[in-house]
């Protein structure tokens, strides 16, 4: 199969969705790779490297998209991107759907099929390819918050982890998956005081044997919300329907419960956000007020340290893009939890989320495939 390797376009994004070693895998299988000239550059991962790994370096996105069987990416398609999919080819990268009415139309009308890393499962009930971007995402939201709490930023001017003779701040981590962990060890790592609320019980006994009483573990209502927000300096947004549009659990009215300069992290943004008043933003201007309170909701945190965040996830996307290479669409007949990932096929939208969410007729992944 040929593969090729697009250099991402997103704001400030650095990431690449193939390493050197990567290509090196896939010319092993007998595969050809191309990568587009300096994809990787930003972050140390040269021309001449990939090329030391038997790629073959090609000018421009243009070229890549003509000429792939399978496009590896990292974010999900710009509109440039997308009109140069094409019926038949496999696109697997992030896609984050159910938000995004635009984007899913123009994945259906490529005919292309489009596999979500998002939603890919495996036996532990686990979304194995978000889970290293959202420990990322999860650690860096604490430090984005941080720094956002800080007076120049338009915060309240508190720090994280107070001082001997001043209490620390409060943080709320609404969801205790992935990130919400991550950004809680972060938090308890800063001397914070730290909560975490969700809704599944297995979970908060999970957090509680782990942490005892470092975490104070809430079960997630929005009476609980509601009743922590006077007190608390930083909230992370951390929850999670897979596939489907994040539930909103902040509203702009609760806004008013919170002191001025008191600052909301959404991670959650990707999936549309779990506040009211969230809107995606970017590296570039990853901060904005509303009724005094900073929020941030930047749709692409891991491309902030794109290096690291590079290698954590091809490490886990490379399994599964060595298996499409080999097999093809079967690969995904092959394996349930990589079929898991497919949302578009052919003009069908195959998650079951994502077509309800954004009202499109649902085609089961597998019938889809079977044609
Ligand atoms: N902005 C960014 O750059 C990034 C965003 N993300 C996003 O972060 C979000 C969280 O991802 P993960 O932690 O990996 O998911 P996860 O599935 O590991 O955890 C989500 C948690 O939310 C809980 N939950 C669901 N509804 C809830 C509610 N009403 N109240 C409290 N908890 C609730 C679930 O029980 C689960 O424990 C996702 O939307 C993901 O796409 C992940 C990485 C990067
Ligand atoms: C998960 C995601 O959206 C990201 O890593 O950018
Ligand atoms: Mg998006």
């Amino acid at each position: 199969m040929l593969i090729g390797v697009p250099k991402e376009i997103k704001n400030h994004e650095y990431r690449i969705g193939l390493t050197p070693a990567g290509a090196r895998e896939l010319v092993g299988h007998g595969h050809q790779v191309i990568v587009q000239r300096d994809g990787g550059a930003q972050i140390g991962l040269t021309n001449e490297m990939y090329e030391k790994a038997g790629a073959q370096i090609v000018d421009t996105a243009e070229e890549i998209f003509r000429r792939a069987d399978m496009i590896i990416k990292v974010k999900e398609p710009q509109p440039v991107e997308c009109a140069m999919l094409r019926e038949g080819q496999i696109l697997y990268t992030y896609l984050h759907l159910a938000p995004d009415p635009e984007q899913t139309k123009a994945l259906v009308a490529s005919g292309a099929t489009c596999i979500a890393y998002e939603t890919v499962t495996d036996r532990k009930g686990g979304l194995p390819l978000l889970a290293p971007m959202s420990e990322v995402a999860g650690r860096m939201s604490i430090q984005a918050g941080a720094h956002a709490l800080e007076k120049a930023q338009g915060g309240s001017g508190v720090l994280l982890g107070g001082v001997p003779g001043v209490k620390p701040a409060e943080v709320l981590v609404i969801g205790g998956g992935v990130v919400g962990i991550n950004a809680a060890r972060m938090a308890m790592g800063m001397n914070a005081h730290v909560t975490i609320l969700d809704r599944s019980l297995d979970r908060l006994k999970y957090l509680d044997e782990l942490y005892g009483d470092r975490l104070t573990t809430i079960y997630s209502t929005r009476d609980a919300i509601e009743e922590r927000l006077p007190d608390t300096d930083l909230v992370i947004g951390a929850v999670l329907i897979p596939g489907a549009a994040a539930p909103k659990l902040v509203s702009r009215e609760n806004l008013k419960l919170m002191r001025p300069g008191s600052v909301l992290v959404d991670v959650a943004i990707d999936q549309g956000g779990c506040f009211e008043t969230s809107k995606a933003t970017t590296h570039q201007n990853p901060t904005y007020e509303v009724d005094g309170i900073i929020h941030y909701c930047v749709a692409n945190m891991p491309g902030g340290v794109a290096r690291t965040s590079t290698f954590a996830l091809t490490n886990a996307t490379l399994p599964f893009a060595v298996q499409l290479a080999n097999k093809g669409v079967q690969a995904m007949l092959d394996d349930p939890h990589l079929l898991e990932g497919l949302n578009v096929h052919r003009g069908k939208v195959t998650y079951a989320a994502v077509a309800r969410d954004l009202g499109y007729d649902y085609r089961p992944a597998a019938d889809a495939l079977r044609g």
